[in-house]
């Protein structure tokens, strides 16, 4: 996977070079790049934003250095997909953390102050497929944030990425029989802590008890704290009968 980031802020990004996004990038399995948007603004103080027309309080990022990056990183007639983080956007979900997973190039633009000049999406949409994307109802001093926790969700889900392949499958919100179910609680060593004991049947060796243990204490974290989440799931009996415990 190819992704390029565009921001004000290339140190924000730091992280990209650490855990399991590092080695991915190392084994070649991420290509990813930083830009600093203000290498395409070209006054002497580098301006990348001015005041907002109809007034109102803060500043609008200038359409100027946003469509020069873009076409300087993007060539007319390649794959990528453009990603902008905003409060306004489509949800960002496991969903589409799966979506993007699939996609050969991703483009993040990072908004600062009060966003970026509408007309750089819609130049953009010109020639590339654009989503405004939201990670949840609040709002960042920028998109720099949200652009690490996407390309966290979504490189996690790259082949070799994470150590255990299944790992992924059994994660809150995955396709599959989890799919929309808050994952219950994990245990390791000791077995006991504390005078706290690991629930026995996670050590009694039946796969099939520990499969319905697990479903049913999802099932149950689910209902106390995302009861609109289980009209997601397709339940059978034995679940129904969990929830009306
Ligand atoms: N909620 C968000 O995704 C966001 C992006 C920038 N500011 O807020």
């Amino acid at each position: 996977m190819k992704l390029d980031i565009v921001t004000i802020f290339p140190d924000y990004f730091a992280p990209l070079d650490v855990s399991l996004l590092g080695k991915a990038r190392q084994r070649g399995d991420v290509d990813a790049h930083v830009h600093d948007l203000r290498g395409w603004a070209h006054d002497r103080h580098r301006t990348v934003d001015d005041t907002p027309y109809g007034g109102g309080p803060g500043m609008v990022m200038k359409p100027e250095p946003w469509g020069e990056a873009l076409d300087a990183i993007v060539p007319p007639g390649s794959s990528a997909r453009l990603v902008v983080p905003t409060p306004s956007g489509r949800p960002f979900t496991q969903e589409l953390a799966g979506a993007y997973a699939a996609e050969p190039w991703l483009v993040f633009a990072c908004g600062r102050y009060e966003g970026i000049d509408a007309r750089v999406i819609e130049d953009a949409r010109s020639r590339m497929p654009v989503d405004e994307v939201s990670i949840g109802d609040y709002v960042l001093a920028g998109g720099e944030s949200a652009v690490l926790v996407m390309v966290e969700a979504v490189t996690r889900l790259l082949p070799g990425v994470l150590g255990n392949a299944g790992s992924a499958a059994d994660d809150s919100f995955a396709p599959g029989r989890m799919e929309a179910l808050l994952e219950g609680p994990v245990y390791t060593k000791p077995p006991d802590w504390r005078g706290r004991p690991v629930p026995p049947v996670l050590m009694s060796g039946n796969h099939g008890a520990i499969a319905r243990w697990r479903r049913d204490e999802a099932l149950r974290r689910t209902a106390a704290i995302r009861p609109e989440l289980i009209a997601r799931n397709a339940l059978d009996d034995a679940d129904r009968r969990t929830l009306s415990e």
